[in-house]
């Protein structure tokens, strides 16, 4: 489809979707593009299912635009042919059992592989005559997302797909879908609290604030996008002055710990190192929190007696 060229899968353009005052989407304007896995970030109630739920077509937004394949996606026959929307609230019929319900969506889809569900269903040991409502929180979360890698369909979209799964199946899981991937490149949207859960898997990441896009980058930009520094506060006042200051906590009587932009001048760098200041790297989990914080501060904060 794409043959060299940036296609958007999704194109939002000052997309709001309102609850009463709530703007649970607040004039978000974000591109998606063909075949990258964005992993979707951001604290609970930050707007994720709501924004995934509007690109799936299940919603109808408030005001500003949502288009996927070009179409606005609320009651596109176009969108949902070609989406599949992975969570822990699928339904299906209570009658039907595990081998039923893969053959319905082997019917639906149209890339549905047959082959492949039937052997994650094994691995998984997820047994084909059992109902899907006799399945435990976990299994259910499981056998959801086999469908969402089996449809291999042209927009993925899981929406905290491990919610349920213990360690080992997360980790399985997220290696099938890679593997699939890999091997049928599509678009994939997963949304997670979990941001070092899905970082080896995904290209970019948006992180979403209030319903607000508080960035969205390669995931090997953020990576490189702060940098942490521990010292005296008296050193440190100096060193950050101009600094965009990211989080800070105090630790002990005078040491302080702040996360600043990784742009300060080698040569400041060289000194402060030099002069007893520690620097580390800053895990894009714990830069995500520090982002959607709300103080810079964090809990700390509350803690704080003067
Ligand atoms: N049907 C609804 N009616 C009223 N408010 C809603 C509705 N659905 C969502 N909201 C509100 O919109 C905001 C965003 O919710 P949303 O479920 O999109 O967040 P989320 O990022 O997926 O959160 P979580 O990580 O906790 O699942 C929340 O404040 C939520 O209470």
């Amino acid at each position: 489809m794409g043959g060299g060229r940036i296609v958007n899968v999704i194109e939002c353009h000052g997309l709001t979707k309102a609850y009463g005052n709530l703007k649970a989407v607040n004039d978000l304007s974000v591109n998606i593009q063909e075949n990258k896995i964005t992993g979707l970030i951001g604290r609970n109630g930050a707007g994720k299912t709501t924004l995934l739920k509007l690109i799936a077509g299940f919603l109808h937004k408030t005001s500003g635009e949502v288009f996927v394949f070009s179409e606005r996606p609320f009651n596109s026959i176009k969108v949902s042919a070609n989406i599949i929307f992975v969570d822990d609230h699928m339904m299906f019929p209570p009658s039907l059992n595990l081998d039923e319900i893969v053959d319905f969506a082997g019917s639906l889809y149209e890339n549905f592989d047959r082959e492949i569900a039937g052997g994650l269903l094994k691995y998984f040991d997820l047994k084909l005559a059992q109902p899907h409502s006799s399945l435990s929180k976990g299994m259910k979360s499981t056998f959801n997302s086999i469908l969402g890698i089996s449809a291999r369909c042209a927009l993925t979209i899981f929406d905290e797909p491990t919610t349920g799964m213990d360690a080992a199946i997360r980790k399985d899981f997220y290696r099938a879908l890679l593997k699939d991937y890999m091997a049928y490149p599509r678009t994939m949207l997963i949304s997670s609290h979990h941001l070092n859960e899905i970082e080896d898997l995904m290209e970019d990441v948006l992180l979403l604030h209030e319903g607000k896009e508080r960035l969205h980058m390669p995931i090997t930009d953020l990576a490189e996008l702060a940098v942490g520094l521990r010292g005296k506060s008296h050193m440190m006042e100096e060193l950050v002055k101009d600094q965009e200051i990211f989080h800070q906590e105090s630790l002990g009587k005078d040491d302080v710990y702040l996360v600043v932009r990784n742009n300060l001048a080698g040569e400041k760098l060289q000194k402060a190192r030099g002069a007893g200041v520690e620097i580390s790297p800053v895990s894009s989990e714990d830069l995500c929190v520090y982002l959607t914080a709300k103080t810079k501060g964090g809990i700390d904060h509350v803690f704080d007696r003067n």
